[in-house]
């Protein structure tokens, strides 16, 4: 989507043709910085440090990091050794496993000495997977609004999200803003309530920042907001991304959704999640139960960092010195309070037949 006019992606092969940009998240919303990647570690540290984040781009830099490290070391060996490095670099999105297993299929049956371009080639296709399904989500969502749309003609639909689940957490589009980013395009009156989304804070650094440069309008809110909006009458729907979404329908996502998810079936809101297939784990059956759930450092939450008066970058602690933080970084909703899934197959029922019927090579692939 556009930086000051001009059309930018998440990650890219860079011009050498084989070292990888990436915007480095960590600097938005203060500065505009490409990183590049230039070994497996790299894409390892960048996805652990939440250079890049967001499941899909996650997925996206490790297929990336595996061709990295085929350039360095192109064994079974050495193809093992990049699997199990970029694997465990976080542990809730699966589109990371997914990524590095559809990189593992195309390079192992390969002679090594091919396994370089190849691993390139597969990557650069997971990559322009990525922007076409999401294309998908959009079209599929844009239902969602325009039926709203409908129902109030002249009126502003107003869209509440949480976390960054936009173009920056993928490769381009977005899931949960793509319908939104396509509603503005078609001149539907949107406007997005955005959630802070402490302690990262990726709504208010990150999904401001991409729906800001695009011309989309929105609101930030602290998150303990969006229950009282939904009680006045002030979102019609909230659509949200997703890390994993379970066999049976529940959705993990960012820490937090859960308690947007029980406001909104309170107050009668629609509760949308868009998703692009590879964020489905048929390996998981009950996502409460099964979804590994990342605890991230005390010190995003006993620190926050942003820029002063005079225009320095600084960073405070505003927890009291002695005091122990949690940091769960995911929850997990219940499929139950999920209105529908936004997907490239159309907008599905949360739950198993619903996500079976509609991605049986999934299913399939999941029970090898
Ligand atoms: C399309 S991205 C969906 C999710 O990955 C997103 O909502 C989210 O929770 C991101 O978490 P993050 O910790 O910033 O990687």
């Amino acid at each position: 989507m556009k930086v000051d006019g001009k059309h930018f992606r998440s990650i890219w092969r860079e011009r050498d043709g084989w070292s990888v940009g990436a915007i480095d998240q960590r600097r938005l919303p203060h500065e505009f910085v490409i990183a590049r990647l230039t070994s497996c570690e790299d894409a390892a540290v960048a996805i652990r440090d939440m250079l890049v984040r967001g499941a899909p781009l996650i997925g996206a830099t490790a297929a990336y990091g595996m061709a990295l490290a085929m350039r360095e070391d192109s064994s079974d060996a050495g193809l093992k050794r990049a699997y199990e490095t970029l694997v465990v670099a976080r542990p809730t999105a699966i589109n990371l496993k997914w990524a590095l297993d559809e990189m593992r299929t195309a390079l192992a049956p390969i002679d090594p000495l091919e396994r370089a371009e190849a691993a390139y080639a597969r990557a650069d296709e997971i990559v322009e997977q990525d922007v076409e399904i999401n294309r998908g989500i959009a079209g599929n969502g844009l239902a969602l609004i325009e039926a709203i749309a409908a129902k109030k003609p002249g009126e502003t639909v107003n869209v509440l999200t949480h976390c960054n689940a936009g173009w920056l957490a993928t490769v381009d589009w977005g899931t949960a803003t793509a319908p939104i980013y396509l509603a503005h395009e078609r001149g539907i009156k949107v406007h997005v309530w955005v959630d802070e989304t402490r302690p990262r804070n990726q709504g208010a650094s990150l999904t401001a920042w991409e729906l800001g440069h695009h011309g989309v309008p929105h609101t930030v809110i602290p998150d303990n907001t969006g229950g009282h909006l939904m009680q006045h009458g002030m979102v019609d729907l909230a659509i949200v991304g997703t890390d994993r979404v379970a066999a049976n329908g529940d959705v993990c996502n960012k820490i937090g959704t859960y308690l947007k998810a029980l406001a909104a079936h309170d107050n009668g809101v629609p509760f949308y999640v868009a998703l692009p297939s590879p964020t489905i784990d048929f390996a998981v059956n009950d996502g409460i139960r099964d979804i590994p759930i990342e605890q991230r450092s005390g010190v995003e939450v006993t620190d926050m960092t942003g820029r002063t008066a005079d225009g320095r970058l600084e960073t405070v602690r505003i927890v009291p010195e002695n005091s122990p933080v949690a940091n769960y970084a995911f929850d997990v909703t219940p499929a139950r309070l999920v209105t529908g899934l936004i997907t490239e197959r159309g907008v599905l029922k949360p739950d198993r037949a619903a996500l079976a019927a509609a991605f049986p090579e999934r299913v399939t692939a999941t029970a090898k």
